[in-house]
């Protein structure tokens, strides 16, 4: 058995009326690249910012590294080595993609020299060294996602909870990034992410948890998850996954 680095037990959390995470329990095992998905609206954002420390939960309780960070805030949990990024990329737009980095790698690293040096290792694992003085502004979507990841990078985590990286990249963009999440992994760390393009999903993740309306519905590698009917019936509607299971009985 891997050793669990993040566990969610029992999380739940309304706004209003509306239940955004609805009892959801799991455990995502060091050095592993592991999804979660679900339809829009599904809660996946609302359990990051949970994990993360950016919103609290009205019940249940996170374990980072064995420990209970329930009720931490964000730059705490930051230093323990869990760190989010964003599905929305806002940078510095009117700073530089170095001066970017440098406020994640400022986390760790007092001394500039120490924190420039962080800032050069991240940008060339995400392929952005000859942007370095770019202004942040004028970036593509691609770019601006590199640099989202670089900045979580540089604060040098140990659980790296990505939202939506691929979201707004054309296909070549995609199968671009894809190595660059891999190395990640192979370097050591445990990447969990959020991934509406379920090319990437299946490409890159081990193991898949399913939201639907707050609520965990399936888990499982991304090959049974996509077969598995509660899911195409979450995705497609209601009553299509029954339908196209008679149609495929009735054609077998
Ligand atoms: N701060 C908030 N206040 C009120 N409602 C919220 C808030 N944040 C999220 N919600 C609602 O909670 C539900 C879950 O939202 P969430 O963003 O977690 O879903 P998601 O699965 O990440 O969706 P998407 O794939 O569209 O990003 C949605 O109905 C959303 O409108």
């Amino acid at each position: 058995m891997a050793f669990v680095m993040l566990e969610l037990r029992s999380l739940s959390k309304s706004f209003g009326g509306l239940l955004a995470t609805a009892d959801v329990s799991l455990a995502v095992p060091e050095g592993r690249i592991v999804s979660l998905i679900g339809p829009n609206g599904a809660g996946k954002t609302t359990l990051f910012a949970i994990a993360s420390g950016f919103l609290t939960p009205d019940s249940g309780s996170i374990h980072f590294l064995g420990q209970d960070v329930t009720g931490l805030p964000p730059h705490e949990i930051c230093r323990l080595g869990l760190v989010r990024t964003f599905q929305v990329v806002k940078p510095f737009a009117e700073q530089s993609v170095r001066e970017n980095i440098l406020v994640g790698a400022h986390l760790r690293r007092a001394g500039h020299r120490d924190a420039a040096e962080k800032a050069d290792e991240v940008a060339e694992l995400v392929g952005m060294t000859g942007r370095m003085d770019d202004l942040a502004g004028s970036l593509t979507i691609a770019g601006r996602k590199r640099l989202e990841l670089a900045k979580a990078l540089a604060t040098e985590p140990k659980l790296l909870l990505l939202d939506e990286v691929m979201a707004g990249l054309n296909p070549t963009e995609i199968e671009e990034i894809i190595p660059v999440i891999h190395r990640l992994r192979d370097s050591g760390l445990t990447i969990m992410l959020i991934e509406h393009v379920m090319q990437a999903v299946m490409k890159l993740s081990e193991y898949t948890w399913v939201l639907n309306q707050g609520r965990l519905i399936a888990e499982g590698s991304p090959q049974q998850i996509a077969r598995d009917p509660a899911v195409i019936e979450a995705y497609l509607g209601h009553g299509l996954a029954a339908r196209i299971e008679a149609e495929n009985r009735a054609n077998a």
